[in-house]
């Protein structure tokens, strides 16, 4: 189990510029978006065994050309002299994880924070629907993300979701509201809405724990990106 320290070793400040930021973007997000259609390929190729062994072949080669020269473990944050952070394992927004949707974040000055997403026939929960649980991860992140973008970044402590009417897999949205700061909590609300109005209601809260203040007080690193 990691403890707050190991979880501090993962905000990184690696020093890169934002034009290195730039490059590797560019490098690494469009492998993401191949893998997430190979997930959705996964599921809807109607290849026989002589397709099917001659894809994975392909794939073995592609798994050793990028075994060549890798990191290990989670990617953690990381961050620059200039602020730029990179969140890019994270499983909701992260640009170089092919299992988030992805999700782009929009940040409203009036606290608001919201996306317009897409969830493939790899979300499916019920038939034809999004799995409840991909929800509630869009959800978490958004809530969360009102708080971070409040300048008092939290982990959930509590998440609240109710389901309305089945969530329909396709294009849909999620709005979120940072309600009160109370202390170290931080108290948020949120929506998933598709073509037919609102599936999905969430609250949060999301606390600075302990370690978290400290580490704010000591580097001044927010923590929890
Ligand atoms: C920011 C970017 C977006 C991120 C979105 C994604 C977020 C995530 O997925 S985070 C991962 C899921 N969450 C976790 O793994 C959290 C695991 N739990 C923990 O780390 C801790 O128990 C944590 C953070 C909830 C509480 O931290 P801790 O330092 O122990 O808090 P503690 O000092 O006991 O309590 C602080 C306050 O929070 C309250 N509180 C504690 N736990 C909870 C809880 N689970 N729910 C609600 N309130 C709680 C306490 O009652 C206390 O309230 P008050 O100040 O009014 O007395």
């Amino acid at each position: 189990m990691m403890d707050s320290l190991d979880t501090f070793r993962l905000y990184v400040n690696d020093g890169l510029s934002d034009e290195e930021i730039a490059a590797q973007a560019a490098r690494y997000q469009p492998l993401a978006q191949d893998l997430r259609d190979l997930i959705v390929l996964s599921i809807q190729s109607r290849g026989g065994d002589d397709d099917i062994l001659a894809a994975r072949k392909h794939l073995s080669d592609a798994k050793s050309i990028l075994e060549r020269d890798r990191e290990t473990g989670p990617y953690g944050t990381r961050f620059n002299d200039s602020g730029t952070f990179r969140t890019w394992g994270n499983a909701a927004i992260g640009l170089r994880n092919p299992i988030a949707p992805p999700l782009d974040l929009q940040f409203e000055d009036d606290g608001r924070v919201w996306a317009d997403f897409h969830l493939h026939a790899g979300y499916e929960g019920p038939a034809g629907f999004a799995h409840g649980g991909v929800s509630a991860l869009v959800l978490d992140q958004l809530l969360g993300d009102t708080a971070r973008h409040a300048g008092a970044p939290g982990m959930t402590g509590t998440l609240t979701v109710k389901y309305r009417q089945p969530t329909p897999l396709g294009d849909l949205r999620c709005e979120a509201l940072l309600d009160r700061i109370e202390g170290a909590k931080a108290f948020a609300m949120g929506t998933i809405s598709g073509p037919d109005g609102v599936c999905v209601e969430a609250e949060g809260v999301f606390i600075a724990p302990k370690w978290m203040r400290e580490q704010r007080e000591h580097t001044g690193v927010q923590g929890v990106q």
